[in-house]
């Protein structure tokens, strides 16, 4: 029934491009979602991260876990972008979310492997589907803009709903660390103004797109305020990811010679630590996505 009011409401909303074309758009973007949550898992070495390479600081995930998760998720990409270029409220956004949290979860046997990614790279498939209803060019500050202009308001709210028992909550009560509500409701901040940017420069000096995500994560490290790293390793674990990723940035990232085995070598010294910055991994898949959209899809 919920469907049906969408498909209803996105005719109305993008009467141009036609409920085949408006499918097929919506059907790309979720493709492009997954592609970026998958570049994001393949990617090594990324500190204390589970890749196809080995499974960082998690004794309960592999890189199948993630791969089924993803295969999860597939459907619910498409239908919030459909719900955001229908002009959705953000309840019907927040009941897709956590139907995919559902899913998630029955396919991982409990694990959360993408809470984070289902949260952040779904309001994103919203705004990008909504720039598309609007007519917009598609570029990352009209993305960032449609999503605070239709959903801002509540998200801000959002963020100061925190009552549901999580390791967010608990970082945010214990630590005042802001995470994924806090991100959501500024815009996703880290991703167009630290992520986006770093994997940008990457790309512009001539560097690999495997190289660019590299720099994109230790710059997001190094900014992030990671309930996952708070979870795991309190205050001072923080310091340590933060640390680890400046030092890493500041020594030129990918540019400098060396830069595998720093990496591989901050990958280690996380494993020890038991350290996982997985809110700043589902930052990355958010950057993928924002860059791949903008790269691939012509609005005009
Ligand atoms: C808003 C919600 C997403 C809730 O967030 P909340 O803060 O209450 O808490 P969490 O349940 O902890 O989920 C937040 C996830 O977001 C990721 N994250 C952390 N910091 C940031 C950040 N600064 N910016 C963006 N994202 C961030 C993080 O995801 C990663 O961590 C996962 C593992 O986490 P966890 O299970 O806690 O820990 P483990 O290491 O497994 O611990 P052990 O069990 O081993 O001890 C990892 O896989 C990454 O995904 C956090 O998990 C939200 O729940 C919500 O409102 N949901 C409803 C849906 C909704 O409203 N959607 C809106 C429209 S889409
Ligand atoms: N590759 C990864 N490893 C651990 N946690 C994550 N959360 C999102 N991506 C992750």
């Amino acid at each position: 029934m919920a469907e049906l009011s969408t498909a209803l409401r996105i005719a109305h909303a993008a009467p141009a491009f036609g409920i085949d074309g408006t499918r097929q758009f919506c059907q790309r973007i979720a493709r492009l979602a997954v592609r970026s949550l998958y570049a994001e898992l393949a990617l090594y070495p990324k500190p204390g991260l589970v890749s196809l390479v080995d499974n960082g600081s998690h004794q309960d995930m592999t890189a199948a876990t993630f791969v089924r998760s993803l295969f999860a998720l597939r459907r619910y990409f498409l239908l919030i972008t459909q719900a955001g270029m229908a002009d959705a409220p953000f309840h019907e956004l927040k009941r897709l979310g956590i139907d995919a949290e559902a899913r998630m979860l029955r396919a991982t046997n409990g694990i959360n492997t993408h809470r984070g990614a289902i949260f952040c790279l779904g309001l994103l498939c919203a705004a990008i589907g909504r720039c598309r209803a609007d007519g917009v060019v598609l570029t990352p500050s009209a993305i960032q803009a449609a999503l605070l202009r239709y959903w801002g308001r509540e998200l801000g709210a959002h963020s100061g709903d925190a009552a549901t028992p999580s390791h967010g909550t608990a970082a945010l009560l214990r630590y005042a660390a802001s995470g994924a509500r806090e991100e959501g409701a500024r815009g996703f901040p880290s991703v167009f103004a630290v992520g986006l940017p770093a994997l940008r420069r990457t790309l512009a000096a001539g560097r690999c797109a495997r190289r660019a995500r590299i720099d994109a994560l230790f710059a997001l490290m190094a900014h992030v305020s990671d309930t996952n790293v708070y979870h795991r390793g309190g205050p001072a674990g923080a310091l340590a990811v933060r640390r680890s990723a400046r030092a890493f940035v500041a020594r030129g990232g990918t540019a400098a010679p060396d830069w595998e085995a720093r990496a591989v070598a901050c990958h280690r010294s996380f494993v020890a630590a038991r350290l996982s910055p997985g809110g700043a991994a589902d930052l990355l898949g958010a950057v993928c996505l924002v860059q791949s959209a903008c790269a691939e899809l012509d609005l005009t």
